[in-house]
């Protein structure tokens, strides 16, 4: 069976085609500048060179469409036929208490996920839109929503309640969710391979460090904590999201600045984090040029940057009582050597040791960046969101009975 992966953003997509019996990638790209003047598909199947392509693209509709094309093109394409292509997973950032575990999409899936919109702004409504994109060029196709929030549904009460009138949490279901649980499900099943461990017997902090960027504490296999919260804005500084804030600011803002709630709203979802306090860029690479060229703001926003997830490891150790190991994952989590080193040097207490050596490797494959005598090891895992969905995707459609069916016929 083929399944074709799609992370929805707003203004931009990413695919992954997979052919699931040899859990293998067939092709995968992005669609950039969605909506924006000239648009960028980047198309890559293995061994090949990337191509690029600029066009015209408006909406999602035109970029799945798009992608359909460049999957069953003549020169580029891997599929013969779009009808090749037998399920389409998503990933979805907020699921809300409503989902604990992967669907396939039916009307009352998509009125949750709507009803979702408020609380992962950046993120559900281009989902949403995803969906409906593949709906439309793929209509007799069965699609599968992942959710960012699943993997955190573990969380005790003590975790995940806000010190708040309980009625919010009644009434609203005002609480924290977690995200990039999909990433912490995988990557902390990886370490547990790569330790040689059983995931039972496990305290894992795993530091996901991408774009938008969290921490969880993984305790026996289950997520007992995660720094995110009811929307992805809580938690560490990330590229344009703030992160923790006293609550107060917002209200003094809006008086101050005289501004209304939506602005104070977007300031911190896409105005703040890096690109705030550097004024240069949201991406760790231009902060890290930047610093290195003896830029000051730059340096200030890294520093606080990595301060925050060591406090946050330093917080998970005491709420796990101990830990067995401390991973990074995800964009800036697996490339960015420095900022690792600038995380680990305040972990001495703990027993950390790094090799500076290990930690400049650059590999596809999880490794230690410890030394042989440090008392704790920290690991870089790279995560893989896209097999996961995958692999939930596939087991949802052979799991239908009419699925069942039309296979064995075959
Ligand atoms: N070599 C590198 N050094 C530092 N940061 C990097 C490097 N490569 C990628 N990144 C960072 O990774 C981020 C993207 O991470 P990713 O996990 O793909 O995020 P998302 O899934 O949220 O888009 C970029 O914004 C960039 O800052
Ligand atoms: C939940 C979240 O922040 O996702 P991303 O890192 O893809 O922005
Ligand atoms: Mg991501």
């Amino acid at each position: 069976m083929n399944v074709l992966v799609i992370n929805s953003g707003s203004s931009s997509l990413k695919y992954h085609l997979y052919n699931m019996e040899k859990e293998e990638v067939l092709a995968k790209g992005r669609v950039e500048r969605i909506g924006m003047d000239s648009s960028i598909l980047t198309h890559e199947v293995d061994h090949e060179p990337e191509m690029r392509e600029v066009s015209e693209i408006l909406d999602h509709t035109t970029a799945i469409k798009k992608v359909l094309d460049m999957l069953t093109h003549r020169q580029y394409g891997v599929l013969t036929n779009i009808n090749d292509i037998q399920a389409v997973g998503h990933r979805v950032v907020h699921g809300g208490e409503s989902f604990s575990e992967s669907v396939l999409i039916d009307q009352s899936v998509k009125l949750e996920i709507r009803k979702l919109f408020d609380l992962a702004p950046l993120h559900n409504p281009a989902h949403m839109m995803g969906i409906m994109a593949v709906e439309i060029n793929l209509p007799d196709v069965p699609q599968a929503v992942v959710f960012d929030t699943a993997f955190h549904q573990t969380m005790p009460p003590k975790s995940y309640l806000y010190a708040i009138p309980t009625v919010l949490y009644r009434k609203h279901k005002i609480r924290r969710y977690g995200f990039h649980g999909t990433s912490y499900d995988y990557v902390s099943k990886r370490t547990a391979e790569f330790l040689e461990r059983p995931m039972n017997k496990l305290k894992l902090i795993i530091c996901h460090i991408g774009n938008g960027a969290s921490c969880a504490a993984i305790l026996e296999g289950k997520s007992y904590d995660t720094s995110m919260g009811m929307t992805p804005l809580e938690g560490l500084m990330m590229g344009t999201r703030s992160g923790d804030l006293d609550p107060a600011i917002v209200p003094y803002t809006i008086n101050k600045e005289d501004l209304t709630l939506n602005e104070v709203n977007s300031m911190l979802n896409k105005h703040s984090g890096l690109l705030a306090v550097s004024g240069i860029s949201s991406d760790m690479r231009e902060i890290v040029e930047a610093m290195n060229d003896g830029n000051e703001a730059a340096k200030l926003a890294f520093e606080m940057y990595a301060y925050r997830i060591r406090k946050y490891i330093g917080a998970y150790v005491a709420a796990m009582d101990g830990v067995d190991a401390i991973v990074f994952t995800a964009g800036v989590g697996e490339n960015s050597a420095q900022l690792r080193k600038e995380v680990c040097q305040g972990l001495t207490f703990f027993g950390v040791e790094l090799d500076e050596e290990r930690n400049e490797v650059r590999s596809s494959e999880p490794r230690r960046i410890t030394t042989k005598g440090s008392k704790l090891s920290v690991l870089v895992v790279p995560t893989n969101e896209e097999l996961l969905i995958a692999r939930d995707t596939y087991q949802l459609v052979l799991n239908q009975p009419a699925a069942v069916e039309s296979i064995s016929n075959e």
